[in-house]
């Protein structure tokens, strides 16, 4: 991964206003906007049920998903997901997500579409064996964070999380080891985020939760389909990488990626999906 070549927010929303426009062929397309949430959307805190999108994310958002109720310039289809490491009803309830929108929770291992009644989500259902890991990961987990200053455990539906962002640096270090050393030996892989340490039990990516939601919408849609992609961190990489060269990746914030356009933080994304709404709303 690298730098992108041109970082400013003026050619990603260029960018952005292209993916709104006709493709190659001038002929309707079918437009995937999925969007990470925490770090994107919603600005890092310390207390994750604290988040909340910025007032001109939730303003973007919003508008996206009235635009993805009917049909967009040229007869195209919009769709609007929200792909998160949280799980499904924790990212429902942190997002409030409008009507229509689709949640991929626990980085793939869920899924749901928000209903005007709340969320319609395919239940999780873990085999005997992985109830079984999944108890012996959140007591190493636990385990992981004992004594160490700041950490803590947040349980998931098929995975565990060591939090460190207050830790103290020797402290975080000590747990960041004793969580990968508990993946490790139980044969997991531990996936590393902003101050998280992240293992499940379900084996997913964001790249391939990526794959489906675009092989579902070509297949509802019978159109061809393009998507744009934001994320924050390194667990939105694998989203990035399953991108082709008529899609959009974006970078929000510092560091390497493999995204080829970058915006600073989530207002400056809440500009650039304003800018594409604006491409699609003719
Ligand atoms: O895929 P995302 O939507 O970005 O979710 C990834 C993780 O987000 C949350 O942790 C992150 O945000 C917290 C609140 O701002 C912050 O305190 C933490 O340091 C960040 O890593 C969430 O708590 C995790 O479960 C998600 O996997």
């Amino acid at each position: 991964m690298s730098e992108p070549p041109h970082g400013s927010t003026s050619d990603a929303t260029a960018a952005a206003v292209a993916f709104a426009g006709p493709g190659p062929g001038g002929g309707p397309r079918a437009r995937l906007v999925a969007l990470d949430f925490d770090g994107t959307l919603a600005p890092l805190v310390d207390d994750p049920t604290a988040s909340a999108m910025t007032p001109a994310a939730r303003a973007a958002v919003d508008r996206l998903a009235v635009l993805a109720a009917g049909a967009t310039a040229g007869g195209g289809v919009l769709r609007v997901a929200l792909v998160s490491g949280r799980d499904v009803a924790d990212l429902a309830a942190r997002s409030s997500a409008p009507p229509g929108t689709y949640l991929v929770g626990s980085h793939g291992a869920e899924t749901g579409v928000v209903t005007s009644d709340g969320v319609d989500a395919v239940p999780l259902r873990l085999t005997t064996e992985q109830q079984a890991t999944l108890g012996a990961l959140r007591a190493g987990m636990s385990d992981a964070a004992a004594g160490r200053a700041g950490a803590w455990v947040q349980d998931k539906p098929s995975a565990a999380v060591l939090h460190t962002r207050l830790s103290p640096g020797p402290d975080a270090a000590a747990a960041v080891a004793a969580a990968d050393d508990v993946a490790g030996r139980l044969g997991l892989h531990a996936m590393h985020g902003k101050d998280v340490v992240e293992v499940a039990v379900v084996p997913t990516s964001k790249g391939e939760a990526v794959g489906r939601l675009r092989a579902a919408l070509e297949q509802e849609s019978g159109l061809p389909v393009v998507v744009l992609y934001a994320g924050d961190d390194t667990t939105d990489e694998t989203a990035l990488a399953a991108l082709g060269p008529d899609d959009l990746g974006l970078k929000v914030g510092p560091g390497p990626t493999r995204a080829t356009q970058r915006v600073p933080d989530a207002d400056a994304l809440a500009a650039l999906l304003q800018a594409l709404a604006d491409g699609l709303d003719r």
